[in-house]
């Protein structure tokens, strides 16, 4: 291996993201988003790849670049095979397609990346990190939803759980703010941006996610309705007579904040509340009580919290999300400075008082280089 540069691709259902970092020196030479794909000039992720390429290249940095090690890819879903970073081969690619059913949002636009990547620079080692990776330590008694056993097996449903690369990187970061080992630390990670999970994490360890065969269980998200009664399903169906494509979108992409009322964006939700608006405020409500029932029951899986880290989009800029997630929750050792939570800051916080058991703290995530570590430490090996 010759350079010490790693490009990290993060294909997302209508974005590409993209980093080049440094390993040796820890700087970021290049960075962009490619948006609204199959909206407007760029009609999909190959095209949206092309681009990604010729930005580079505009800034001299191109796939050509000698001073690139690897390619690292997010891929959503590992499935029970993949729980560790893993060097691109035909067959792995083959693998990363047979997993498209249980992540259609999201494995196709990253197996086009991993493609156009591999066409353009077929010498280089390309590496796949999975959101599903961190989760694997989930014990069975978490991960086993309680159906028939055989049929679960059978068709691979269970609790796989996403954003993991996010959740191991702030979980390790909350333990660093706290000036204390990752072994010695129990956290609750909240990321919250357009889609959202919460994890449970005993000493560095995940033991709990809310995300399950797909990244639509759990918490409310932008567009996902996260948790309901599956039998909601049947009765759209049965009664409503919708196809199951239908209730798929309802649930995907019609439901959340934007199904609950037409915004999906935090930040157009506050400016509505503040106008008095009560489809915003019902929505925030909603979204707020989601959360709080998730910290509480991890409280209870954990057995002692010493940490709450919130991160991702909402989780790092709203403070009226942390303040109504958090809000009388003295009797759990929790209690959040509202002077602290106000703050802005890019780097990780504390927004807890002195006073407070549970460290209460806005961390941000940075999936891209914890991305390239895993990519870089894999090809350095
Ligand atoms: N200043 C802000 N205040 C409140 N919410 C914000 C702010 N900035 C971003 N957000 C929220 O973060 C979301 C995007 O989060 P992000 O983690 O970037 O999502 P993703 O990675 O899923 O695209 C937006 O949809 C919006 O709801
Ligand atoms: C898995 C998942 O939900 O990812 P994102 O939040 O990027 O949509
Ligand atoms: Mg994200």
């Amino acid at each position: 291996m010759n350079g010490s540069r790693v490009l990290v691709l993060n294909s997302g259902s209508s974005s590409v993201k993209y980093q080049l970092l440094d390993m040796a020196d820890g700087s970021r030479p290049a960075s962009g988003i490619v948006e609204r794909i199959g909206e407007g000039p760029v009609a999909d992720h190959a095209a949206a790849l092309k681009q990604v390429a010729d930005e580079l290249a505009a800034k001299g940095l191109g796939l050509d670049s000698p001073e690139l090690a690897a390619v690292g890819h997010r891929v959503v879903h590992g499935g029970t095979r993949f729980t560790e970073p893993t060097l691109i081969t035909d067959e792995v690619v083959e693998e990363i397609e047979k997993l498209i059913p249980l992540a259609p949002l999201h494995n196709p636009a990253n197996v086009t990346g991993i493609k156009v990547a591999r066409s353009l620079r077929p010498d280089l080692p390309q590496v796949a990190v999975f959101d599903t990776a961190f989760h694997s330590t989930i014990p069975e008694a978490a991960a086993r939803y309680a159906i028939d056993v055989a049929t679960a097996d059978r068709w691979g449903v269970r609790r796989y759980g996403f954003h993991g690369t996010s959740h191991a990187y702030v979980s390790r970061a909350t333990a660093e703010l706290l000036g204390r080992e990752p072994a010695e630390v129990n956290t609750i990670v909240l990321h919250l941006g357009n889609g959202a999970s919460a994890s449970a994490v005993r000493g560095g360890r995940c033991v709990e996610t809310s995300m399950g065969l797909t990244p639509l269980e759990g918490l409310v998200m932008g567009t996902r309705s996260g948790d309901i009664d599956p039998a909601a399903i049947f009765h759209l169906s049965r009664v409503g007579g919708m196809s199951t494509d239908e209730i798929d979108t309802l649930l995907n992409k019609r439901s959340g904040l934007a199904g609950l009322c037409g915004d999906n964006d935090m930040r157009e939700i506050g400016r509505r509340m503040g106008e008095g608006d009560r489809a915003a405020q019902l929505a925030f409500d909603i979204y707020i009580h989601r959360l709080r029932k998730y910290v509480g029951a991890y409280t209870a899986v954990l057995g002692r919290v010493d940490a709450i880290a919130f991160t991702a989009g909402v989780g790092e800029n709203s403070a009226a999300v942390r303040e109504a997630a958090m809000r009388g929750l003295t009797a759990f050792g929790i209690e959040v400075d509202g002077v602290r939570n106000a703050l802005r800051s890019a780097t990780a916080r504390l927004i807890s008082t002195e006073a407070s058991r549970v460290a209460v703290a806005v961390v941000p995530t940075d999936e891209e280089l914890e991305i390239a570590s895993q990519t870089y430490r894999l090809v350095s090996a």
